[in-house]
């Protein structure tokens, strides 16, 4: 099974981080996730964060680091999620996809149901 490269944007501001609902339709669809998407041919991770969050948010990232890199293998899907977190931004998130977004404190983010490969991620943040 070839593996998708995916940027995964952390977005933490004030001890709350920007957490969007997935469409039914979509892989892992009803799940919570962090803003991102898959990673084109010769596009770096940074520049894929902020194409996506333009595109899902309506937002110019200005401060990114990365955070890690978790490999998942799901029954029908191999990923690798390349996580970065973002500290600073332009402009004011909205989901431009319809996309429900919440601002949750991190001692919430265990109330809300995620993709498997996102625990590892729940640990770092
Ligand atoms: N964006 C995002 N994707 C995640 C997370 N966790 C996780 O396993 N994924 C998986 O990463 C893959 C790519 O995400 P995506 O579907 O948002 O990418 P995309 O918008 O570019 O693809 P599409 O156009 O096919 O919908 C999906 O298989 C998704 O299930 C997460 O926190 N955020």
């Amino acid at each position: 099974m070839s593996v998708v490269n995916v940027a995964v944007a952390v977005i933490k501001i004030s001890g709350r981080i920007l957490i969007a609902k997935r469409a039914e339709h979509q892989h892992q669809g009803g799940l919570w996730e962090f803003p991102g998407g898959k990673i084109e041919d010769d596009e770096s991770v940074e520049n894929a964060l902020r194409r996506e969050c333009f595109e899902e948010l309506d937002i110019f990232p200005t401060r990114i680091e990365p955070l890690t890199i978790i490999e998942h293998q799901y029954t029908d899907k191999s990923v690798r999620l390349k996580v970065c977190l973002i500290t600073d931004y332009l402009g004011v998130p909205m989901g431009k996809e319809g996309q429900p977004l919440v601002w949750c404190p991190i001692s919430s983010l265990n109330n809300y149901d995620f993709p498997k490969a996102n625990q590892a991620i729940l640990g770092l943040i």
